[in-house]
């Protein structure tokens, strides 16, 4: 082993970026950024900037309603269809003559809009934050970057969280259409106060803060549940960040805000009702699977759920026939909780800015997958590539709740010279692997170091330069998360390291070690 050297990362430049918008299928739907060969090395940067290519003013088709400030941008860059309502066949139809597609949640971008496009569709834009109505994995098939607005309408959905608190409370929506019937239910309609009672909120990202933030204006206890949300955050505010079962079973209201994971699905079911407080109030402008909508209407049966209040449906627009949606107890929304005027004009200024950056050729940072890897460079570090990942997920799963993932240590163990190995797809792999499990958000090669940075993550490197044959990119990978509390350390108060290292044999990664260390003490080593 000879010299060891420490960098700590700092967010790339991001001017002058290198993005090749290519429209050959990808290799690989992490990652499809294109690297410069290692013949290539030494003109940095790594990142390839291709220009989209376009000899003509592009064409972007605007699929739903978007802020005409946003279409004003567009303007000034290309030619701007506007066709809202489109059958998918149009879309499909319409698609082939343009180069960028902007939609909202109402719009499917399915496979079949990317193989209609023969190529020539080079960026989605999604106006908004959730991507669940855009085929990913086709649009990085087709070598077409997909670019969101994750901040513009944060502030909108929690005041729409707000919204439908109060006017649950207050059986507002009931009352309303009450008295347009004719009638003056005065006794019928008796609410509850909020000042005084107990709000959970699970999940304390960008709208769970400001969801907190107005109801301790409102004179509420505020509790939170998120597993990777820093405690100082919330205390900075005067929330308490508690564990999941302590949220729901001591909550007088619950209020949603984490994302569609597979481990949030139906996080609300049958066993979970069974251990909240009778008469507790449900509040949901997440995403409809967190629920178990078939348990929540036997729990508004059965009298443990008082009443719910839903923005957000598993189905969208749920059946006619739906009884939740039809339950008295229950008042519903049609996924407003980004509409104001001042979000969808914010909105249509991020997405426009971001569509047009990357048709420029600009690296975005919004961005949700990006195009291909070369093969002879994915080739060589497929294997850490995985690797990569896998060490950042198990990382974050041995990290229990309360103090946050703060500071991140990754040691590259190589007989390559430190030139001769750029690490950054494995930086981002490891990046992606922390953040993707505890977060909607997607990263990649493009927006991980501008992700970490938005989660106040500090991300240090480290590289060991071994004696022996350069032929393999690398010896090991070790990741390190330092002052944390660990899942397995419960009788241990202190905060510690979690290690976790991992080597490619054979092409295939596996995982070396695995070590929890504490107040100095190595608490277990595998
Ligand atoms: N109704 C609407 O119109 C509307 C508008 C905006 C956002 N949303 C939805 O609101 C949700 C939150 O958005 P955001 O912008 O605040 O995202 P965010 O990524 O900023 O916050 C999500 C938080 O959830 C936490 N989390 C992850 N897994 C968790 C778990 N198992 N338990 C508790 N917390 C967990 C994460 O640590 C993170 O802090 C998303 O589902 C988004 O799609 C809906
Ligand atoms: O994901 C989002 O940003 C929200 O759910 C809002 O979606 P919308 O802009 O399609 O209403």
């Amino acid at each position: 082993m000879a010299t060891s050297a420490s960098q700590t990362l700092r967010t790339p430049s991001l001017k002058n970026p290198s993005l090749s918008l290519s429209s050959k299928p990808f290799l690989s739907s992490a990652f499809s950024v294109s690297i410069r060969s290692r013949q290539n090395r030494g003109s940095r940067p790594l990142l390839v900037v291709v220009s989209a290519g376009l000899d003509a003013k592009p064409t972007i088709l605007v699929a739903e309603k978007l802020g005409d400030a946003g279409i004003e941008l567009l303007k000034d860059f290309a030619n701007v269809d506007c066709s809202y309502n489109l059958s998918p066949e149009e879309l499909c139809t319409k698609i082939s003559l343009c180069d960028a597609l902007i939609v909202r949640s109402g719009t499917k971008v399915s496979r079949e809009v990317f193989e209609s496009s023969s190529g020539r569709l080079k960026v989605v834009g999604r106006a908004g934050v959730g991507i669940d109505n855009v085929d990913l994995a086709a649009a990085t098939e087709h070598g077409c970057l997909v670019v969101n607005a994750p901040t513009a309408n944060t502030v909108a959905a929690a005041e729409h969280g707000i919204a439908l608190l109060a006017a649950m409370a207050r059986n507002v929506a009931q009352a309303d259409a009450s008295v347009k019937s004719g009638k003056w239910q005065r006794n019928k309609y008796v609410g509850v106060s909020l000042v005084g009672k107990t709000l959970a909120v699970m999940g304390f990202g960008k709208v769970g803060t400001e969801v907190a933030r107005r109801a301790k204006g409102l004179g509420m206890h505020v509790i939170a549940h998120d597993p990777y949300a820093p405690a100082d955050r919330a205390r900075a505010i005067g929330v308490e960040l508690v564990s999941f079962d302590e949220a729901i079973s001591t909550a007088d209201f619950i209020s949603l805000h984490m994302p569609l994971t597979p481990s949030t699905t139906k996080i609300l079911n049958d066993e979970n009702f069974a251990k909240m407080k009778k008469g507790v109030r449900i509040v949901n402008v997440a995403r409809g699977g967190v629920i178990d909508e078939e348990a929540l209407v036997k729990a508004l049966d059965a009298g443990i759920v008082a009443q719910a209040a839903l923005d957000v449906f598993t189905v969208e627009p749920p059946p006619k026939d739906s009884k939740l949606v039809q339950h008295e107890r229950v008042t519903v929304t049609p996924h407003l909780g980004a509409s104001t005027v001042e979000a969808q004009e914010g909105v249509a200024i991020e997405i426009a800015e971001a569509v047009v950056g990357a048709l420029k050729g600009e690296l975005a940072a919004t961005a949700v997958n990006a195009p291909m890897v070369p093969a002879e460079v994915l080739t060589e570090l497929k294997p850490y590539v995985v690797l990569a990942e896998k060490l950042g997920r198990l990382a974050v799963q041995l990290v229990a709740g309360g103090s946050g993932v703060k500071s991140i240590k990754v040691t590259y163990a190589s007989a390559r010279a430190p030139d001769d190995l750029d690490t950054r797809l494995l930086r981002a792999m490891i990046t992606k692997g922390l953040i993707e499990p505890i977060s909607s958000v997607f990263v990649n090669l493009v927006n991980a170091d501008f992700t970490a940075k938005q989660r106040g993550i500090r991300i240090t490197e480290e590289r060991i330069t071994l004696d022996g044959s350069p032929e393999s990119p690398l010896d090991f990978i070790q990741v390190q998360i330092a002052n944390v509390e660990s899942r397995f350390a419960s009788a241990i108060s202190e905060s510690g390291e979690i290690t976790v290292e991992g080597r490619v044999k054979d092409g295939v990664p596996h995982l070396t070690k695995v070590a929890l260390s504490f107040a100095g003490r190595s608490i277990s080593q595998v």
